[in-house]
């Protein structure tokens, strides 16, 4: 008792300088990591020197663009963005770490994931080079030139049979939503070309499978952040309940089309899904098949929908807040295209129209879809970027919306200025973009988006006559200090859209003269 009572106290009496020099070995490493690691050099707010809570908190509250650029424009074009975390503004740096495998994807990237790796989610080079050589063919111009009329029939097409209604029924002018008409059609588009079905849901108006995708991107962000949260199935029940019925959808559909294949013995037609289910590496032979499937497709459907139909919305939007720049795009359509019987196709389009060409070069610069956090890790030796060693156990994250704004690169980068991209340098600008992001794991779908962009774009400039509505919260009425209308606010799960597109998203349109 007497040696219990002594133990009692001897412990207790120690708690308080074992606490103390705890803290004091936590403090003294956050302030030699703070100011004496390889990453003190750096320039950023000192908040992130010690800690990467700014930072997450702005991944998880979809700020992640908008809080990169500033600290870059504050900061140059190399910033301490978190505790580890380092963001470049500056292209070629960007590109020569996006260039090769020796920066692997950061293991984030396998945090937020919610389905078996796949091409996207993993950090494994030689697992996505397997895949990319997999399913590269489902993606190459040729294959895609093959199921053009597809796109079309279920994008540009679909739509303006959509529209058309709407105006019939609201009597000669309509007032539609374009976000949610973009979104609706690009679910289609992926539904024809990636699934074999008509998922018609931009008929139909049923949006619920748009919002499961929102709620995917949504949870996806959160896990990359806290991966905790995906093993506690009280945690956020409804975004996983819509996650769910979203892979149980895609499930699906694959067995539709197995069961189909089986009963008439042949595939109803060559499209994406197809070309997934036959896929296998030309080196090794492997197949995707079960839940590797499931992932694939289900990836094409996330990646190919909310990218594709945010940048038509983003460059609608500019269109209708820059009236000049609009009449000269839609001059240029009409003129070159008078017989509106015909479909503009995309050839046609992207060789003809250099004046869209450019008001769509310039939308993606300004608005690329894909501008969440997209970190890298550093090889066994670290690297060296500006006159900085980066240590290998930090990470690199890139900025795609910091490095399209970055003033170094571009003049006025806030400026919607189509201008840019109509000079004889065209393809050297080109190189400063990098919506579809570049190197290794540069977008494997970014056929499909063109197709699908230009051939929605020109079709729907001669068509209609786009006004903004009188209650439009932003538009040429609504300026900044800099005199250009006031960008609409912007969130980013991954995928960058508007924020609010119910209300900031609205449209008048009405048929323009034969
Ligand atoms: C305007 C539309 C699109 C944009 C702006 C876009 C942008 C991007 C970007 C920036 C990446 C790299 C992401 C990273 O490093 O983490 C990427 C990767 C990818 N994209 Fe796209 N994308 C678009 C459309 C599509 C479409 C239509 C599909 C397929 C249907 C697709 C499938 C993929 C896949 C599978 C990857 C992963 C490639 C890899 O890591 O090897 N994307 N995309």
């Amino acid at each position: 008792m007497l040696f219990d009572m002594d133990y009692q106290a001897i412990s207790s009496s120690l708690i308080a300088p074992v606490a103390a020099l705890a803290i004091a070995i936590y403090v003294a490493s956050a302030i030699r990591h703070a100011f004496f690691s390889p990453l003190s050099s750096i320039p950023g707010p000192v908040i992130n020197k010690f800690s990467s809570l700014p930072l997450l908190f702005k991944v998880m509250t979809g700020q992640y663009h908008a809080y990169s650029t500033e600290l870059h424009a504050k900061y140059g074009e190399i910033v301490r963005i978190g505790a580890s975390y380092v963001s470049l503004s500056n292209t070629s740096d960007t590109r020569l770490v996006l260039a090769t495998h020796g920066f692997k994807k950061g293991v984030a990237y396998t945090k937020g994931q919610l389905t078996k790796q796949n091409s996207f989610s993993t950090v494994d080079p030689e697992f996505n080079k397997v895949r990319r050589r997999q399913i590269g063919d489902t993606f190459a111009m040729h294959t895609l030139r093959g199921i053009e009329d597809l796109v079309v029939g279920a994008g540009a097409n679909s739509l303006i049979k959509a529209w058309d209604a709407e105006i019939s029924k609201q009597g000669g002018a309509a007032r539609v939503n374009y976000f949610y008409a973009l979104h609706r059609m690009g679910f289609d588009v992926i539904g024809a070309v990636g699934f074999g079905q008509n998922f018609n849901i931009l008929q139909t108006g049923n949006t619920e499978v748009i919002d499961n995708m929102q709620s995917m991107m949504h949870l996806k962000s959160i896990i990359t952040v806290l991966p905790f949260v995906n093993r506690v199935p009280w945690l956020f029940p409804k975004l996983k309940k819509s996650a769910q019925s979203l892979l149980d959808f895609i499930g699906g559909a694959i067995r539709m089309r197995r069961q189909l294949i089986e009963t008439t013995g042949a595939p109803p037609r060559v499209d994406i899904l197809q070309k997934m289910i036959d896929a296998s590496d030309p080196a090794t032979g492997q197949i995707l098949d079960g839940d590797n499937l499931v992932s694939e497709v289900g990836l094409m459907l996330i990646a190919g929908t909310d990218t594709t139909s945010n940048t038509l919305s983003y460059t609608l939007t500019h269109l209708l807040h820059n009236p000049g720049v609009y009449r000269r795009a839609t001059e240029e359509v009409r003129s070159v295209f008078p017989d509106a019987s015909q479909t503009i196709s995309f050839n046609d389009a992207k060789s003809k129209l250099p004046y869209l060409s450019a008001v769509i070069h310039e939308a993606m610069r300004l608005n690329p879809s894909v501008s969440g956090l997209l970190p890298r890790q550093l090889p066994a030796d670290g690297a060296t970027i500006q006159g900085h060693h980066i240590p290998k156990d930090a990470q690199i994250c890139i900025s795609v919306f910091a490095c399209q704004r970055n003033p170094r690169t571009w003049d006025n980068p806030n400026v919607f200025d189509p201008e840019r991209f109509l000079g004889t340098d065209l393809a050297e600008k080109l190189k400063d973009v990098l919506t579809f992001s570049s190197g290794v794991r540069v977008c494997i779908g970014q056929n499909l988006a063109w197709v699908e962009i230009y051939t929605v774009l020109a079709n729907i400039l001669r068509r209609y006559n786009f006004s903004l509505p009188e209650d439009a919260p932003y538009g040429p009425h609504r300026l900044n200090r800099l005199g250009v209308p006031v960008e609409i606010p912007a969130a980013s799960f991954i995928v960058t859209g508007p924020r609010n597109p119910k209300d900031n998203c609205c449209v008048s349109i009405t048929l323009a003269a034969a």
